[in-house]
């Protein structure tokens, strides 16, 4: 596929981040439909310019149109976002499955890995949709949806093996404001997103538990030690862990109150439950809550260390308290830095 234009775009999901993305490429000149699981939702796009649940007090641009019936959205897509929550796609996707236009480039927002099969996204993408997985593109990168929403500069990655699948994707979302780079690591791009929202939560907790720079700073650097240790071992490319998709969005999610996974992890330390915690994202999905049980068992199966992963899943999955869980991670054998 070289040179190839994307104006028609659909995007199935109307949340946070289905919502901006699809205001990106608006805001970049494509024709984007969106898909909204609710007919409400999809009604007020369509006929008001605002998604009031997911994105208060943010005007769409009036070339964003909806619906709630796939079909509809689906006609004539030349692209095809898929945003829904990572465990969640599966389902989705086969449900769209016949509907899916032929030639369409298929696009993953989703920052996950799936529990039971314990794939990948674009893996998920390419058992359902009969695609090879190198035609997937794969979005990533330090991407609050809020703050792009607002039209303030973010930059991205788009990764996929088919290099010229990317760029049509950069040049349909390139704007004023969002800032689109090509990888070809996907493998990378993909652990990294779905890896930094386990480390977020355990910077969330830490925040309410009262610790300050230091313990974040600890958290977020031996957080991309243990990804980019689990990349290493899955064929990624380390200099990705450097990159947007890296440092890049473990800085952005693990210090910002307006990240869902540090939202959770901050209530979590400061002694709500898991119930509790998730009324504080309002419903929006934390997806590293699913994502450090998956992740934990990809590391075991690999013989890969996590400790951080393997901590949130104490906290999350197994009821332990954060203080304990805290204690017993500074307490654990000395060893060398990048041992
Ligand atoms: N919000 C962000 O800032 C952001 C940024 C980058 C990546 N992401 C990733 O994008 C993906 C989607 O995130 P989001 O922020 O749009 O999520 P969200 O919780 O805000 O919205 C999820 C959307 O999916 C729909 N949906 C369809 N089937 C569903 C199901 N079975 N369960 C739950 N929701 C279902 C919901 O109705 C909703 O429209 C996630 O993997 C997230 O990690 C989010
Ligand atoms: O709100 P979160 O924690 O899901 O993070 C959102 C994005 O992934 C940040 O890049």
């Amino acid at each position: 596929m070289t040179g190839v234009t994307v104006q028609s775009v659909t995007v199935l999901g109307a949340g946070s981040w289905g919502t901006t993305f699809a205001k990106v490429l608006a805001d970049a000149g494509r024709d984007v439909t969106m898909w909204a699981r609710r007919a409400e939702v999809a009604a007020e796009i369509r006929d008001g310019h605002t998604n009031s649940r997911y994105l208060p007090g943010v005007e769409l641009p009036s070339r964003l149109t909806a619906t709630s019936d796939p079909a509809e959205a689906l006609a004539g897509a030349e692209a095809v976002v898929l945003a829904v929550p990572s465990q969640s796609l599966r389902a989705n996707l086969t449900g769209w499955r016949e509907l899916l236009p032929r030639e369409a480039i298929l696009v993953s927002l989703a920052k996950g890995v799936e529990l039971g099969s314990l794939k990948r996204m674009s893996e998920v993408i390419s058992e359902i949709a009969e695609v090879p997985s190198g035609d997937v593109v794969v979005v990533s990168g330090p991407n609050l949806a809020k703050e792009i929403a607002q039209r303030q500069p973010a930059a991205a990655v788009l990764a996929s093996a088919d290099h010229d699948r990317a760029v049509a994707i950069q040049q349909a979302s390139f704007n004023s404001y969002f800032r689109p780079y090509t990888n070809t690591d996907v493998v990378g791009c993909e652990l990294g997103g779905a890896c930094k929202n386990v480390i977020a939560l355990s910077c969330g907790i830490a925040s309410g538990l009262g610790f300050g720079a230091n313990t974040m700073a600890t958290l977020i650097t031996r957080g991309l030690a243990e990804t980019a240790r689990l990349g290493a071992k899955l064929g990624a490319d380390p200099l990705t862990f450097a990159g947007l998709a890296g440092v890049g969005d473990l800085v952005a999610t693990c210090a910002s109150p307006l990240s869902r996974n540090r939202t959770f992890g901050e209530r979590i330390g400061r002694g709500e439950t898991t119930a509790q915690a998730q009324e504080a994202v309002g419903g929006q999905v934390a997806e590293g809550v699913m994502s450090c049980q998956s992740i934990r068992e990809l590391a075991r199966g690999v013989g890969v260390d996590m400790p951080i992963t393997e901590a949130m899943y104490r906290v999350c999955h197994e009821g332990m308290d954060p203080v304990r869980v805290g204690a017993e991670l500074l307490g654990r054998q000395q060893k060398h830095e990048w041992s």
